[in-house]
């Protein structure tokens, strides 16, 4: 058995960066940045206006200073000429400030009567004038990668990127195996249960910038399992859930060895999820995970994530791990690195009393996964542990 660490850097071996298309910027959310992309022009590209007022010399506000008002800026529609001494142009916010001008005084700190202005007693000191490029310069860049959040897209867009350079998306099939699946939805036989984890799966690689795929369900035989492969084989990733153990039923290695896979490992000293198994096959990189819904999703976290990232691009490193003290004592950890189902208070965190990697409820009320090293000791309560956030 290898470890967590070696297997992922076997995985990380297999794997290639996917290449890069174009997509329109409405398009472009929680995709990955696959190029550096430069603003093309400055942000505001004017000195604009922050309130709605008068734009005048600042060198002439004063408390009852009078100014005649020449003209309007309004947001889209500026004022053409200049501001002489003495004048003010009305302004509104977002609105070019109009050249002489340098500073706006709130319409709230003047009295208007006709085509003049007073100011008041008590004026806010605020300039209220953005200057040209205050926001970003034209040249401005967003670094790649980088995986584009909103705030992102709006940036893109002022700075007028109509066209983002992505990562693709990679394709993963997911094959469900078992005699025992069926459908959510279909009536299942009496000693059969409902396909799980393969949704779960899929939800939380689509989430993470994938494009998977919920293949029809293999059956514990092998052509059953090379019709599934035969399907799978324009995918990037094809990841296998079940039939990874020594049972006499388990066929996912016979199948995908007889269709060529070069297998690069098998069995990862992990709990739960120890028969895990990769290689290539065909143009594509095989991932095969243990069957229990648990194993496989903690598996989804540890591996399939960390692969995608790679993937897509933003490099390749474990999942991200944080620190907390423990809120109770927990005993002496077994041979393998141990994932445990565990609930965050406000401040620490505890594991569930069950671990048993076939519970689903367990796991969806958990909100981290407590990280124990191979042969870690008892842990009294306070002391800080590992984990990854769900
Ligand atoms: N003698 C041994 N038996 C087992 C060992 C071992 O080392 N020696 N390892 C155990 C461990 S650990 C795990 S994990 C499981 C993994 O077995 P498989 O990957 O072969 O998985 P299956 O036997 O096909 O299924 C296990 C369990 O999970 C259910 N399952 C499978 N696929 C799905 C699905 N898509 N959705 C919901 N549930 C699924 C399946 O019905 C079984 O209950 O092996 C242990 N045995
Ligand atoms: O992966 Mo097995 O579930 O270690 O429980």
């Amino acid at each position: 058995m290898i470890t967590v660490d070696e297997a992922l850097a076997e995985l990380f071996a297999l794997v290639t960066v996917a290449e890069t298309e174009t997509v329109p910027l409405d398009r472009a959310a929680g995709r990955v940045l696959a190029a550096d992309v430069t603003a093309l022009r400055d942000q505001p590209p004017f000195p604009a206006s922050a309130m709605d007022g008068y734009a005048v010399k600042a060198d002439e506000v004063r408390p009852g200073a009078t100014f005649r008002v020449v003209g309007e800026s309004a947001a889209g529609h500026g004022y053409d000429g200049n501001v002489g001494a003495g004048e003010a142009v009305r302004i509104f916010t977002g609105a070019p400030v109009p050249e002489g001008a340098d500073r706006v005084v709130i319409q709230e700190d003047t009295a208007r009567d006709g085509d003049t202005i007073v100011l008041q007693d008590d004026l806010d000191p605020q300039v209220y004038v953005r200057p040209a490029g205050g926001d970003f310069r034209a040249g401005s860049v967003v670094q790649a990668p980088r995986r584009l959040g909103p705030q992102d897209v709006a940036l893109l867009a002022a700075m007028n990127i109509a066209d983002v350079p992505v990562r693709r998306r990679p394709v993963v099939a997911l094959i469900a195996t078992g005699d025992e699946l069926v459908m959510p939805g279909e009536t299942p036989s009496r000693d059969q249960i409902i396909a799980s984890n393969s949704f779960g799966l899929k939800a939380m690689l689509d989430a993470a910038g994938a494009e998977a795929r919920l293949l029809p369900i293999a059956r514990d035989n092998l052509p059953s399992l090379r019709t599934a492969f035969t399907l799978a084989a324009d995918a990037d990733l094809i990841v296998t859930i079940g039939g990874a153990s020594v049972g006499d039923h388990d066929l996912v290695a016979p199948a995908a060895e007889e269709m060529g896979l070069d297998r690069s490992f098998y069995k990862v000293a992990m709990r739960p999820g120890k028969p895990l198994m990769a290689g290539h096959m065909g143009g594509s990189t095989l991932i095969g995970l243990p069957g229990n819904p648990v194993s496989s999703m903690v598996c989804g976290q540890v591996f399939l994530l960390p692969v995608l990232r790679a993937m897509l691009g933003l490099g390749t490193g474990p999942a991200p791990r944080l620190q907390r003290p423990l809120d109770a004592d927990i005993g002496q950890n077994g041979p393998r690195e141990h994932y445990m189902r565990a609930k965050l208070s406000a401040g620490g965190i505890a594991p569930y009393d069950r671990q048993d990697s076939s519970l689903l409820t367990v796991l969806a009320a958990a909100d981290a996964l407590l990280v124990r090293p191979p042969h870690d000791g008892p842990r009294r309560a306070g002391e800080m542990v590992d984990y990854i956030p769900l």
